[in-house]
């Protein structure tokens, strides 16, 4: 392999199922060395990962990337959002963290939005109306079933946070994570007093809210840590705010993430307030906004049905007049925190492929079904969709997100887009750039573009009317959940 021509970043994505870590030329964009390590997530009725699991794995992945990790000038962490993580005195986790597709929490998040006065207040004063996803209703979920667990913690951290901290020794986040916690208040970017005094959050346990661009510390003198003390560590975000870094995303641009989460988001200079509850009104990672929505059920539970049925993911078959919800988790969009998957239309002559199949449409419409209200009226309606995360990688995906949405898709050929986002933001504070536009200067964005074909109205229509006439079913909790 030849030498850098400029100096080496290191971007890393701490999503739910593992952590990447990336080392990259700043100067080109040319991956030079990677690595990967999985976490584990429980399973049952909640969803939790102990957050010395990340580090480990942190760690791991880094190993993997030899000596060139140690060469890296800046370094910065991208983490899947919204996870709630305690720590004692001491620093240690108190408990596992909650993670986002936990939903125990949906009765405090209905509770919450009620006592704090109602979608629209929650919209305009936070960006989002509060969904078990958010932080906020993690902590209140905490502080009714383990009110001992919150008397031991001395600092709130989420998922990025805890692993820079580890690195630096001092306590940051930034303003596209902090903005899914639902106690940081969009319209002033800061702390919000009223809502953390509801929840009984004291604001000194929270990290410092760190600028784009500025640098959140530096690698402490320790010889257990993968980097050379003094390496610069950039502020780290969510891991969709640091895809849309690592695409270089332009405002309007339609992005669609299929991992363990699906989602659909755009950048826009508007700041959003959707009273509905659909779009999460999130920050970007440098000074805009990333309207969102998630779903809980993506790419695990396609494989999940994929593996009840026996066959591979990519063995589906067409003509399917079956509808198949894949509410595995309960689900966030639409909001049915307590579904679970739903069958219907089976006839004698129905095949497995043809109900992978519809697993896969199933999914593909909850985010379809968001994907206008995340664009704003600048947004340009023909513009590819950019389809990234690991579920892009597959024919089947790649096929039914372009049945059904009737836009062009554009596949990145980078793989990692969150790790080469975390990757542009660290280069960013070593040259003072925007990483948006580091990220264009390495062409990350680059990768076939799938025309559009015809969109199957009459899947979408069947699917939208299945939803509609199960709405008491799909509100039922299960004895599961
Ligand atoms: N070639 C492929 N085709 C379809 N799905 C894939 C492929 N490779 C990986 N996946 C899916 O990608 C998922 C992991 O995606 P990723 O974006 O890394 O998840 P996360 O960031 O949530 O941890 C796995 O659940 C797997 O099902
Ligand atoms: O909750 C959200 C977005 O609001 C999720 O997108 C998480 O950020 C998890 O991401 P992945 O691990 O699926 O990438």
């Amino acid at each position: 392999m030849s030498a850098a021509e400029g100096p080496l970043v290191v971007g890393v994505d701490s999503s739910t199922q593992s952590t990447k870590a990336l080392v990259v030329d700043a100067s080109t964009g040319r991956v030079v060395a990677s690595g990967q390590a999985p976490h584990t997530v429980s399973s049952g009725a909640g969803r939790e990962s102990d957050p010395r699991q990340w580090w480990d794995a942190l760690c791991e992945a880094l190993r993997q990337c030899g000596d060139a990790a140690h060469e890296a000038a800046a370094v910065s962490v991208g983490g899947q959002q919204h996870g709630l993580v305690t720590l004692d005195d001491r620093g240690e986790p108190v408990r596992p963290a909650l993670l986002w597709n936990d939903v125990r929490s949906a009765p405090q998040a209905r509770r919450l939005t009620e006592e704090l006065g109602g979608a629209k207040f929650w919209a305009e004063r936070t960006g989002s109306v509060p969904a078990a996803s958010f932080t906020v209703t993690k902590w209140a979920w905490l502080a009714e079933h383990e009110p001992e667990a919150v008397r031991a913690t001395k600092a709130v951290r989420l998922p990025h946070d805890y692993l820079t901290e580890r690195l630096t020794g001092q306590g940051t986040t930034d303003r596209g994570d902090a903005s899914g916690t639902g106690w940081w208040a969009s319209g002033t970017e800061g702390y919000d007093e009223e809502i953390l005094a509801h929840v009984g959050l004291d604001p000194a346990l929270l990290p410092r809210v760190v600028r784009p661009g500025e640098v959140a510390g530096t690698v402490r003198d320790s010889h257990d840590l993968p980097f050379s003390k003094g390496t610069l560590v950039a502020p780290g975000t969510g891991d969709n705010a640091a895809a849309a870094l690592g695409l270089g995303v332009r405002p309007g641009v339609p992005v669609m993430s299929l991992g363990t989460s699906g989602t659909v988001y755009a950048v826009s200079q508007r700041r959003p307030a959707d009273p509905s509850g659909t779009v999460a009104g999130f920050a970007d990672a440098r000074g805009d906004w990333l309207p969102l929505a998630c779903t809980l059920n993506c790419t695990l539970a396609v494989d999940r049905v994929a593996t009840l049925l026996g066959l591979d993911r990519e063995a589906v078959e067409p003509g399917t007049a079956v509808t198949l919800l894949p509410f595995l988790d309960g689900e966030r969009t639409p909001n049915l925190p307590n579904a679970s998957g739903l069958l219907h239309g089976l006839r004698h002559d129905t095949t497995a492929g043809q109900l992978l199949q519809a697993a896969y449409d199933g999914a593909v419409h909850s985010l379809l079904g968001a994907l206008d209200l995340v664009l704003d009226e600048d947004a340009d309606p023909s513009a590819p969709l950019l389809l990234i995360g690991g579920g892009a990688r597959g024919t089947a995906w790649q096929q039914t997100v372009r049945r059904l949405s009737g836009r062009p898709v554009q596949v990145p050929e980078a793989k990692e887009l969150v790790a080469l986002g975390a990757a542009a933001q660290a280069a960013g504070v070593l040259t003072g750039e925007d990483p948006a536009a580091v990220a264009r200067r390495w062409n990350t964005a680059a990768g076939p573009v799938l025309d559009a074909v015809e969109r199957d109205e009459e899947t979408l229509a069947r699917i939208a009317g299945v939803l509609s006439d199960a709405a008491p079913l799909l509100e039922r909790p299960t004895d599961t959940h």
